[in-house]
């Protein structure tokens, strides 16, 4: 077992700490933002994330697992160190790598032994190379370090499943030793290790993520067509699904990706490719049909009701994903900005992002305790989340609206039920329950 220091304790740093610790490491996690190190010290997860909290507390009391501000006592008799601070995105697309050149200077002043350095962080090709050379120039002592590429997969809401089930792990370096050592310390993970070379390694991780939000893309733009040819898009993406070169998975039309990877990755890989002078056409495409995606719920919703002055919309979910806090480029930041920008009076729900929901999105959205609450006396409800708790209220919620006008941005309901409860229902690329069904009924 080794003794690890990992940089950063966001979604995929503190992930990997904890992880590390539970299959036997001693870890310790370094964080800049005092307030969260003081949080986790007290065995507090700053983050939404299934399971995390509770093999955090088990970890640091078996003594496995510490936190601290400090890099040098961090490091201190670290073997490995992992990179995994944020990579933003630039205001050109371009990724943000302050915090990881800043990481690598750290490293270099405070390493007393050689060291692996293993960068998690999503960084463009080049960047491991960067490290080491930042490393090498400003090193304060006569040690040798090894850095490698060793990219993250775990998709939020399931990141602790992720980690301990995950379909490979990519380790790119220029030394076979530091490889094996990677590899020998993620073994009781049990997870296929595929080793190339550092470059390979770094453009993965992007064209991975490229190649899920092309799929997502691909299939809301099937999803449009189906909408105007009376096809749906379900049934559609399950029968592509069941070619196994196609595959099942990420062919879930909706309101578009969010989250803090896709957005970012994908402006970042056409980045890439624009500085060696390749116009990554392709991914321009997937990237626009994105944002065109985001637009759709708004669009439907005014077919409907032109005129939002003064209606009160409910809004459910506003995560970029079930399970997760994590608000960053959720379809909802753009969504309530229309609705309230149009006049209307927003009343949103989320069963976990509430909280930093309201760090950032406008003062003039509402909170509701439950759905029950959101769509009372509403004039249209908007689906932006897949939470359980939204897929399986009971439809009769929707009878406390003023008119049970239901627009699902993730297909979250049986057409056939939405019929059957006498509810207006527009969804993504699936036939609509009209309004016509209603005209009798009085409430
Ligand atoms: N969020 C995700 O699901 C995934 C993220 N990634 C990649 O992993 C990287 C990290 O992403 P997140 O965990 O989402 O980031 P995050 O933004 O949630 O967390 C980054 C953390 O690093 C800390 N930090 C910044 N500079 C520091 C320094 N000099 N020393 C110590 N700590 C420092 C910050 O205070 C923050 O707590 C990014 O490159 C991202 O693209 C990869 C796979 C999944
Ligand atoms: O690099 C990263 O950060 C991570 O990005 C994604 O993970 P994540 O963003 O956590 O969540 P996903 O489940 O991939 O969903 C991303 C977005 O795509 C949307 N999506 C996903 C699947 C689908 O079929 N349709 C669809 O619209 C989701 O609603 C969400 O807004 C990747 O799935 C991870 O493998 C990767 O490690």
């Amino acid at each position: 077992m080794r003794t690890i220091a990992v940089v950063g304790t966001g979604y995929v740093g503190l992930v990997t700490g904890v992880s590390l610790s539970e299959i036997g490491h001693t870890v310790t996690c370094i964080d800049i933002d005092e307030e969260k190190v003081k949080r986790m010290q007290q065995g507090e997860s700053p983050i939404y994330e299934p399971g995390l909290s509770d093999m955090m507390s088990k970890n640091i009391e078996k003594k496995r697992l510490f936190f601290t501000t400090v890099h040098e006592e961090g490091f201190k008799n670290a073997e490995v160190i992992y990179i995994a601070v944020g990579t933003p995105e630039r205001e050109d697309g371009s990724a943000n790598l302050a915090f990881v050149e800043q990481v690598a200077k750290d490293i270099a002043a405070n390493v007393t032994q050689d060291t692996i350095v293993v960068t998690k962080s999503t960084v463009p090709v080049g960047t491991n190379d960067r490290i080491q050379s930042i490393i090498n120039e400003n090193l304060a002592k006569n040690v040798k370090v090894e850095v490698a590429s060793n990219p993250e997969f775990l998709k939020e809401g399931s990141a602790i499943y992720d980690s301990f089930n995950g379909d490979r792990i990519v380790v790119g370096s220029n030394s076979e030793e530091a490889a094996n050592i990677i590899e020998e310390i993620n073994k009781p993970f049990g997870v296929p290790v595929f080793k190339t070379g550092i470059k390979s390694a770094e453009m993965i991780k992007y064209a991975s993520n490229a190649f899920l939000a092309t799929k997502i893309s691909f299939i809301n733009e099937i999803s449009n067509i189906c909408e105007r040819l009376d096809a749906n898009v379900e049934d559609v993406a399950n029968g592509m699904g069941m070619d196994k070169r196609i595959g099942d998975k990420f062919l879930n039309a909706g309101i578009g990706y969010g989250g803090s990877c896709f957005p970012k990755d994908t402006k970042a890989l056409i980045q890439i490719a624009g500085n060696v002078k390749y116009d990554f056409e392709l991914l321009k495409g997937v990237v626009k049909v994105n944002q065109k995606q985001q637009g759709l719920l708004i669009e439907k919703l005014k077919e409907r009701l032109p005129d939002l002055k003064g209606k009160r919309i409910a809004v459910l979910g506003l995560a970029f994903k079930p399970n997760t806090d994590d608000m960053r480029e959720a379809a909802s930041l753009v969504v309530t900005e229309e609705l309230i920008n149009a006049g209307a009076d927003v009343v949103a729900y989320d069963p976990i992002a509430m909280e930093n929901a309201k760090k950032i999105l406008n003062d003039e959205l509402q909170y509701a305790n439950g759905v029950e609450e959101a769509v009372n006396g509403s004039d249209a409800a908007l689906v932006l989340t897949e939470w359980d708790e939204v897929k399986n209220v009971e439809l009769d919620v929707f009878d406390r609206m003023a008119y049970p006008l239901v627009i699902d941005g993730r297909n979250c309901f049986s057409i056939e039920e939405m019929k059957e409860n006498r509810i207006e229902y527009h969804s993504v690329g699936r036939p609509s329950v009209s309004s016509d069904s209603r005209q009798a009924i009085t409430r």
